[in-house]
This record gives C-alpha cells, sequence and structure tokens, in this order.
C-alpha cells in the first residue's frame, strides 16, 4: 500500500491525530449501529427512548464533525504533497544537465505532475473513507462477537475468505493496470505527434491514417483492453468477496438461530450486517482506486529517483546569471558520444580544440549532422564532455564555476523556444527593447506590456528577430547563433551579417554563428569546419592555417 505509507509519511508529526480522527467516526457509527439494532429490537415498548436518542445524536454528531476534519486535514495533507512535488520536480528539472534531461524525456515529466499527481489528489479523500469503513467493519465483527462468540467466528471466517480471494484478484487487477499506465504512454506518444505534427499530418493523408490507425486507435484499444482487464479483475473480487458475504447473511439468518439461545441475537446480527454491506461496498469501491494511486506513487517515485541520480550537487558558483567578465575560451580535446536507445554508443564528436577571444566573429561551417550544434552544447557546458577540458580566462572551468561560465553566453538555438517573459531580466530598460524592436521590425507586430510580449504568434522568421531582440537584452558578452539567418528573407540576412554581427563585435561581444551562407564567410574573423564529429579546418580571413 504505498499510497496509503505516502500520507502517513507525508503527515509527519500530525500522523496520529490523522489517524485518530479517521479511525473514530468508524467506531463511533459501529456504536450508533449497536445503538439501532438494540432499540429497533425493543420497538414493541412505550419507551421513548430518550438516552438512547441522545446517544444517537450525539453519535451522529461525532461522526459528522471528525470526518469533517479528517477529510480537511487530508485535503490540506495532500494539497501540501502536491506543491511541493511540483517544486521539487521542477527544481530537479532544471538542475539536469542537458543530457539527464534529453534521456528522460519531457513527456514522462509532464505525466508525472499531470496525470499521477492528479491520480494522488482524487483518492486521498477516498483513504479517509476507507479507513472510517474499515473501522466500521471492525467495530461492528466485535460488537457481533459481543452478541454471540459462534457468529463472530463466521464472520471472522466469511471476511478472511472474502479478504484473501479479492487480495488475488487486487493484486493481479493492479498489475494489469500498471500496464494499462505504460501503455497510455506510449499511446500519448502518439498522440503528440499528431499535435506537434499537425501540418503535416493534415498534409499527407496516408501519414494521417497511418498515425491514426496503426498507432493511435491501436495503443487506444491496447490502453482499453488492459484497463478492461484489470476492472474485470477488480469486479471478479468484488463478486468472490460478495458471495462470502452473502453466505454470512444465510448463516447468521438460518444457521446461527439454532446454535444461540437468545431470540433477539440473530436479527440483532443480521441489521449490523445490513448496516456493514455499505462499509462493504465502499471499501470495494475504494480498493481499486488506491490501487491506481498506488502505481501513480510508483511512477512519481521512480521519476523522482531517475531525477536524484542525474541532478548534479547544487552549485556552489554565480547563479545571479551576470558573469560579464570575459576575456577568452580555450576548449582542449573535447569528446562526446551519444548513446542510442539501447544504450550502445552512437554518434561522437571530438577530440575538439576550440579557442575564442572577446571579440572575435567566428562562423562554424559544414554539412548536416557534422556536429555543430552539438559542438555548441558542448562550449556553452550545456553537455558535460566525456573528456577534454574549458578554461575561462586561464581557469578551469568546473562544477563549482560552471553556472557563472554558463551565464557568458546568450544562444539562439535552431529550435529555439521563445518565451513570453523577459525572464530574469528585472529592470527592462524600455526604450532600449523599442529600439530594437524598430531595428528587427517588430515593432507593428509586438509591443511590451504588463512585463510581457504582446504576442508570440509570428512567423518562423519574425519569432527569430525577437529571439534576437531578447538575446540582445540579455546582454552578455558571448553570442551564438544556430543558423539565425536561415529563415530571413535577403534584406534581413544581409543586415545580419553586414551590420548585427559586427555591431556586436564592435561592442566588444565574441560571436560563434553556425552558418551555410558562404557569400558571407568573409565576415568572420576565423572559419572552423566540421565533418564527422571532428574540427577539419580552420581559415583565418582567408588563410588556412590548421
Ligand atoms: N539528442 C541526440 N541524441 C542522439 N543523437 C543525437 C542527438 N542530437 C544529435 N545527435 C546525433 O549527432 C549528430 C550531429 O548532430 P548535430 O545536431 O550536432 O549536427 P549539426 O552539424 O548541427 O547538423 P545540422 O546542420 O543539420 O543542424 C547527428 O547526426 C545525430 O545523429
Amino acid at each position: 500500500m504505498k499510497f496509503i505509507k505516502l500520507l502517513f509519511a507525508e503527515a509527519g508529526d500530525g500522523r496520529t491525530r490523522l489517524l485518530l480522527i479517521s479511525i473514530l467516526p468508524g467506531i463511533v457509527m459501529a456504536v450508533v449501529i449497536a445503538l439501532v439494532t438494540t432499540v429497533s429490537n425493543n420497538s414493541n415498548s412505550e419507551e421513548l427512548h430518550v438516552v438512547e436518542m441522545g446517544f444517537f445524536v450525539l453519535g451522529c454528531a461525532t461522526v459528522l464533525f471528525t470526518m469533517n476534519r479528517a477529510l480537511n486535514a487530508m485535503t490540506a495533507l495532500v494539497s501540501g504533497f502536491l506543491d511541493r512535488t511540483r517544486q521539487s520536480i521542477a527544481q530537479q528539472v532544471r538542475r539536469l544537465d542537458l543530457t539527464a534531461y534529453e534521456r528522460i524525456g519531457p513527456t514522462r515529466i509532464n505525466e508525472a505532475v499531470g496525470r499521477d499527481l492528479q491520480t494522488i489528489d482524487e483518492t486521498a479523500p477516498a483513504v479517509v473513507a476507507l479507513i472510517y469503513f474499515v473501522m466500521q467493519l471492525v467495530a461492528s465483527a466485535l460488537y457481533i462477537g459481543y452478541l454471540s462468540v459462534l457468529a463472530f467466528g463466521v464472520t471472522l471466517v466469511c471476511f478472511a475468505a472474502a479478504a484473501y480471494f479479492y487480495r488475488r484478484s487486487y493484486t493481479d487487477a493492479e498489475d494489469l493496470w500498471k500496464a494499462a499506465t505504460a501503455s497510455e504512454s506510449a499511446f500519448r506518444l502518439s498522440l503528440d505527434h499528431l499535435l506537434a505534427g499537425f501540418r503535416e499530418v493534415k498534409l499527407n493523408a496516408r501519414r494521417s491514417d497511418d498515425l491514426f490507425a496503426n498507432y493511435i486507435v491501436a495503443r487506444s484499444h491496447e490502453v482499453e483492453r488492459l484497463r478492461v482487464e484489470s476492472g474485470r479483475g477488480f469486479n471478479r473480487g468484488q463478486t468472490v468477496s460478495d458471495i462470502f458475504f452473502y453466505a454470512l447473511m444465510g448463516a447468521i439468518v438460518f444457521a446461527i438461530p439454532h446454535y444461540v439461545s437468545e431470540a433477539s441475537v440473530p436479527s440483532k446480527i443480521t441489521l449490523v450486517i445490513v448496516f456493514s454491506s455499505g462499509a462493504i461496498g465502499s471499501i470495494i469501491r475504494t480498493l481499486p482506486m488506491v490501487a491506481r494511486a498506488n502505481v501513480a506513487v510508483e511512477s512519481l517515485h521512480r521519476l523522482e529517483q531517475d531525477l536524484a541520480a542525474a541532478t548534479p550537487a547544487a552549485p556552489n558558483g554565480n547563479t545571479q546569471g551576470d558573469a560579464a567578465i570575459f576575456d577568452s575560451l580555450n576548449a582542449r580535446a573535447l569528446t562526446y558520444t551519444y548513446t542510442d536507445p539501447a544504450g550502445g554508443p552512437a554518434f561522437s564528436v571530438g577530440p575538439c580544440d576550440f579557442q575564442l577571444t572577446a571579440g572575435e566573429t567566428v562562423f562554424i561551417v559544414g554539412g548536416n549532422g557534422s556536429g555543430k550544434s552539438t559542438l555548441i552544447k558542448l562550449l556553452t557546458a550545456l553537455y558535460e564532455p566525456d573528456s577534454g577540458s574549458i578554461r575561462w580566462d586561464g581557469t578551469p572551468v568546473t562544477g563549482a564555476n560552471v553556472e557563472a561560465y554558463r551565464s557568458l553566453f546568450t544562444v539562439i538555438f535552431a529550435d529555439f523556444h521563445l518565451f513570453d517573459r523577459l525572464y530574469g531580466i528585472d529592470e527592462v530598460d524600455h526604450a532600449a527593447l523599442q529600439r530594437l524592436l524598430v531595428d528587427m521590425r517588430l515593432d507593428d507586430k509586438v509591443s511590451f506590456q504588463d512585463g510581457r510580449f504582446s504576442t508570440t504568434d509570428l512567423s518562423s522568421g519574425q519569432r527569430k528577430r525577437l529571439a534576437m531582440v531578447v538575446s540582445r537584452l540579455e546582454n552578455r558578452p558571448i553570442c551564438i547563433f544556430d543558423e539565425w539567418a536561415a529563415d530571413q528573407d535577403p534584406e534581413f540576412r544581409k543586415y545580419y551579417y553586414e551590420v548585427l554581427l559586427p555591431e556586436l563585435k564592435a561592442e566588444g561581444r565574441a560571436v560563434i554563428a553556425i552558418t551555410h551562407d558562404d557569400r558571407y564567410f568573409h565576415f568572420a574573423d576565423r572559419l572552423v569546419w566540421m565533418d564527422e564529429g571532428q574540427i577539419t579546418r580552420v581559415e583565418k580571413t582567408g588563410v588556412e592555417f590548421a
């Protein structure tokens, strides 16, 4: 019962109180039931049963009050847990290095923060009800024991048998639910292809049919099949449990009266069992929810373990993001190897040497897949190299200063993300921002209001220009642009190479631009050629020197 363990672990010092206020209403309800059975057996008397009525009202009020407190406590507990977990996952994710992030993947993180936390949230109040009904049953069984030891024995045997058979079905059903959850992840991946590739799917009916019929529908059916099987397991458990419950009723009504001397006992026990049927039904309905929450807790724990194993120690360096001092960068023999899905080595970059000084403009050129973007990720310390080192102004880049080192860079990746706000820029220079919007010819499209851009729904070239605005506002000493000009019109492409890059250089910034625009190569101080993950050639002002 991972879920229930988690809740009580989360309750901390309030565990005993939570347990007490969850247990109490069930016991009190059993007492109320005992009271009702006693009074109803004396109903032919003329008495008003004022005392019993008082106890009845007091009992019901206690049940209502304590249940309400227990539910409130559980809501507060689970909301606190969700809040902490959401924050902790986001915190761990932002500390991941890029390799670990790519390995874990956003789908798993989204599923944990969405589906798993929602399941936990929805199931938590049901646990209070579960404890309530279990305690009511236990206390009712004890009351039956008080009335008749024989009936108590029969009740225990029936309950134990029902629990045993329910447990067997429950375990199988929980495993099937786990498999359904895994299949649902595969289904979501297929659905993601439909959503992210909507235009491409729309344009290609065969692709649309294939994706829909062979993946989305097939995987959805698989989820359905496993859920149905899992549901059948839970239902089988319920039916088998019910058989023992009816057997108990039959024994109490038809067999027990022959063995007990007091005539009112069988009818009292029957009444208790009739009242208990509601509790048994509720327990049986709640247990599948708990099983699903167990699966959610397990998958959440697995993610947290993977995040913890991958999360580097909290950085000691400057995390404020403005390490403005930069003279030189010297990378030596950097290597990095991607792994394939089976964990084997795939594409390798390096060993690569790379130097950069303030005010220098370097173009990295080479064919598709030659390793240019990977080299950038190594130079910016997004990927930790398998071997080799980087020195920043003569100081080795290590875990202690890597945050400060990263804050030297502003990067516009080929597949960049455009943020809606200027996150991390506390005091926005509105005049400079407006100038940049004019320079990028975006001033009639985008404005900056209430701390955010009025829109990011722009053409791909305009989105890149807005990313350039943000990049320039970041005011970093090293600017990296991965094929920024690729989807600019000729006029803006010219502006980029002939005006923007020289302007950045004049400001003393180092620029690394990945490009295929050979007609502008002469604007670089150095050209670095890459092929098959290696730096194959370096040219300086047209003179090849390495
Ligand atoms: N996340 C990844 N996981 C595994 N392999 C990758 C990953 N990213 C890139 N690769 C591999 O590394 C190789 C180099 O990719 P990279 O993006 O560095 O090339 P590039 O020179 O920037 O290409 P392009 O000009 O097409 O952008 C690719 O051929 C690809 O096989």
